[in-house]
């Protein structure tokens, strides 16, 4: 058995105590164990303690007298424990870490980076053969719970007793030190996780109780292995809350403090009450504190109690309190031993058989030295799991296990909650966007309504006679883009002029339109002969033979051909030029395809003025949509080169011309394509290669090939109504009924339409 050793240590007046007080001082010093101490009442008492520091003392002195014996013991596999106490603001954290961990005056440094030191010097000093290792954990209670200082996340750890290894603090981080510098480094880390808080007695006082635990295990060269345990306790200060200006958050946790501190009085008088007192009476349990104390205060361990105090008359009550601890506390008595773990072994095998826990721990040491640490704590928990291993036996154990479940429960219930906070926002976000679509959709049901009496108009206008005199795919199945677009605007389907046979009906109109085709007269290497030109000779051929019927008195075929006058009246409709440009980029520079505009522009003048000559007085004439924007172009040249929208008509003062501006119409589309309830505004939907753009220049929609020796064929999407472009090329069916109800709107048109030809409206057929 051993007594616990008991140290006093005064600090220097503060300048407070100073600027109040003066330099009187409430102690007289005997030597370097004895002092009599003033109280307020100007009684003397006498103290002895194995050393007295007084305000002069070097933080050196300090670790040689309290420390280094303890850190010698803990190398040679003796539990050492360290405990600074004492009134706020009298010393603790000073003597025990110096004015900063990191402290390189070897002046100031403190207990911690010395204890650091003397234990590497002492491993360095012992027998080359043995190994050594060191292992830190930092824990704090603050507001009675463990928090683990070295992963936050740990911040209630649980108390548990292992029959051989005493106390344990379960799962606490443990961290392998290497040397001096990187256990500072890490004790420094920790130290920054600590509560701290400002109270009027302390600038940075502390709100917890902080334990330092080393691990010190070696493996001698007789392949003995032995563990010491050194811990340190810089403990927060008791206090008088009216004196340190408590109040909120630092009460409550003053109120704590003083509460734990009260118990580790409690039993440290229950240690001392005699011999007779059971180690099951001393109330370990009545708080976390004295509970990780346990073996420092009364089972395997060579204690120190540093007794930290003000000397100034102002603190004299609580100084008094102090010194009254620490007398007490000096006849407190343990039975540090030298933690062999095999002799213990051997020894258990003379006497009787090991109980199921004890074999169990005896596992779980051998594969701490050997293995992992997380492995071995898997294996622990596997053990408690099972319920071979530390059964909560008492009421406490039930209770802290009760309280660890319902940690456990509450974070999983906070997770859930969170994972369904998320939820919550995925869904309002898509409820967002469907609203949007669902606005889109309605703006486009409106913009439709508004287009209906426009519609009404046009399909005066085409009742008379359309001549659609453009590109595209006639008949075609797949693109039927300007046809679907006439059709989206109300008006009749009108059959193509090329798909004459089997008595088509002309009625209502004729289709000039070819697919490729461009204004320019066709070239060897152009995709359709049916240049502008070809096809108003084509509209001149069918007007020839359609008055050569009438000539004639039409009768049978009279009923499907348009009366004589419609030539006159009709709307000559033209969406023509694209390909003259667009496909131009492919074989010209963007300076010659500048230079050849007014060339098709003279060609274009010369068809319409052809017609005109010919009796066509109603023009309705479409610019190019934005090229730039068409995927083939931006697969073939990156970015929008088009300025191109110079695109003009012909001037006929005895003609009614619309100009309808589709550039603006398709632009705004693929720039607010959302907005209309589109999602993909450049991907082609019937396309190969698959995002960004969906388009290969060797496959088109609908063919199939073999590329890179593999069969491929080209569908469409699943569902184009989310596309804008549907081949590369075209617009989708969807887009071109968005853009059709624009044109109905009479806002892109210029002169808006239901303006300047208000003869139209008036028109009776
Ligand atoms: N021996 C000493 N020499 C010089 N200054 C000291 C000494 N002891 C304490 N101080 C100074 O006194 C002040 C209070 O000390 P410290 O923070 O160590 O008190 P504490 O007991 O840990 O207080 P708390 O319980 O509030 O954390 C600090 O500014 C510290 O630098």
């Amino acid at each position: 058995m051993a007594n616990i050793t008991v140290f006093c240590r005064f600090r220097p007046l503060s300048s407070k105590e100073k600027r109040d007080n003066g330099d009187s001082v409430c102690i007289r010093s005997m030597d370097s164990e004895t002092f009599v101490f003033k109280d307020e009442k100007e009684e003397e008492f006498a103290f002895s303690f194995d050393k007295v520091f007084y305000e002069e003392s070097l933080q050196a002195d300090v670790y040689e007298f309290l420390a280094l014996p303890i850190v010698r013991g803990a190398v040679n596999a003796v539990n050492g424990t360290i405990i600074t106490y004492g009134q706020t603001g009298a010393g603790k954290t000073y003597s025990m870490e110096g004015p900063s961990i990191l402290e390189f005056d070897d002046l100031k440094k403190g207990l911690l980076p010395r204890v650091v030191d003397g234990l590497f010097e002492c491993i360095k000093s012992a027998d080359k053969s043995d190994k050594y290792r060191i292992k830190l954990s930092m824990v704090e209670i603050y507001m009675e719970k463990v928090r683990d200082l070295l992963d936050l996340t740990k911040d209630n750890i649980l108390i548990k007793e292992s029959k051989v290894q005493g106390i344990l603090l379960s799962g606490v981080t443990e961290i392998c030190i290497s040397d001096p510098a990187d256990a500072l480094q890490s004790l420094s880390s920790g130290i920054a996780n600590r509560a701290v808080g400002e109270t009027q007695m302390n600038m940075a006082s502390s709100r917890s109780h902080c334990i330092y635990i080393f691990t010190v295990q070696s493996v001698l060269s007789d392949k003995r292995v032995k563990t010491g345990k050194l811990i340190l306790v810089d403990l927060a200060g008791s206090e008088k809350v009216e004196k340190t200006g408590a109040e909120g958050k630092v009460l409550e946790e003053a109120k704590t403090i003083n509460k734990s501190l009260s118990v580790l009085g409690n039993v440290i008088n229950a240690l001392t009450c005699g011999p007779t007192t059971k180690a099951s009476h001393i109330p370990y349990r009545d708080s976390k504190l004295t509970r990780i104390l346990q073996d420092a205060l009364g089972g395997n361990s060579r204690t120190a109690l540093l007794c930290c105090c003000s000397p100034s008359p102002l603190n004299a009550a609580e100084t008094l309190s102090t010194l009254r601890f620490g007398a007490r506390a000096k006849h407190i008595k343990t039975s540090p031993f030298v933690n062999r773990a095999q002799d213990k072994l051997a020894k258990k095998h003379e006497d009787v058989a090991p109980t199921k826990d004890e074999l169990c721990e005896r596992i779980l040491i051998r594969l701490r030295e050997r293995l992992d640490v997380e492995d071995v704590e898997l294996l622990e928990e596997l053990f408690i799991l099972e319920g071979i291993l530390f059964d909560p036996s008492s009421f406490e154990d039930l209770e802290s296990a009760y309280e660890d479940v319902t940690l456990r429960t509450i974070s999983s219930l906070q997770q859930a909650v969170e994972e369904l906070v998320f939820t919550i926002e995925e869904l309002k976000s898509e409820n967002r966007a469907l609203k949007a679509r669902m606005e889109a959709a309605e703006r486009f049901n409106a913009l439709h309504k508004e287009a209906g009496e426009n519609a009404s108009v046009m399909r005066k206008i085409s009742n008379i006679l359309s001549f659609f005199i453009s590109w595209g795919k006639l008949q075609s199945t797949t693109t039927r883009t300007w046809v679907n677009q006439v059709d989206a605007m109300d008006l009749p389907f009108l059959n193509a002029y090329l798909e004459s046979v089997g008595l088509p009906n002309f009625r209502e109109g004729c289709n000039f339109a070819a697919a490729g085709s461009k204004i320019l007269p066709a070239t060897a290497g152009s995709v359709s002969p049916f240049s502008l030109g070809i096809q108003v000779n084509q509209f001149f051929r069918f007007k020839a033979r359609v008055l050569e019927c009438w000539l004639k008195v039409c009768k049978k075929l009279g009923k499907y051909l348009p009366a004589e006058d419609y030539f006159e009246k009709g709307l000559y409709m033209f969406d023509i030029g694209q390909n003259d440009l667009a496909g131009a980029f492919y074989s010209q520079t963007f300076d010659q395809i500048v230079a050849s505009i007014p060339n098709i522009l003279v060609e274009f003048e010369a068809g319409i003025k052809r017609l005109h000559d010919q009796g066509a007085r109603n023009f309705w004439i479409h610019n190019t949509g934005p090229l730039g924007c068409l995927t083939q172009n931006v697969a073939k040249f990156g970015a929008d080169p088009s300025k191109l929208d110079e695109f003009g008509c012909g001037q006929y003062v005895d003609s009614n011309v619309t100009y309808v501006d589709i550039y603006t119409i398709k632009s705004n589309l693929i720039s607010n394509y959302s907005r209309y309830g589109f999602e993909q505004p450049i991907m082609a939907c019937c396309g190969y290669g698959g995002p960004p753009l969906n388009y290969d220049s060797r496959i088109g929609c609908g063919q199939t090939k073999v590329l890179n020796g593999t069969t491929v064929s080209v569908k469409a999407c699943n569902d184009s109504t989310e596309y804008v472009n549907w081949d590369g090329i075209h617009y989708t069916e969807a887009a071109n009924q968005y853009i059709s109800s624009q044109i109905l709107t009479g806002k892109y048109s210029d002169p808006p339409f239901s303006d300047k030809m208000p003869f139209l409206l008036n028109l009776k057929f």
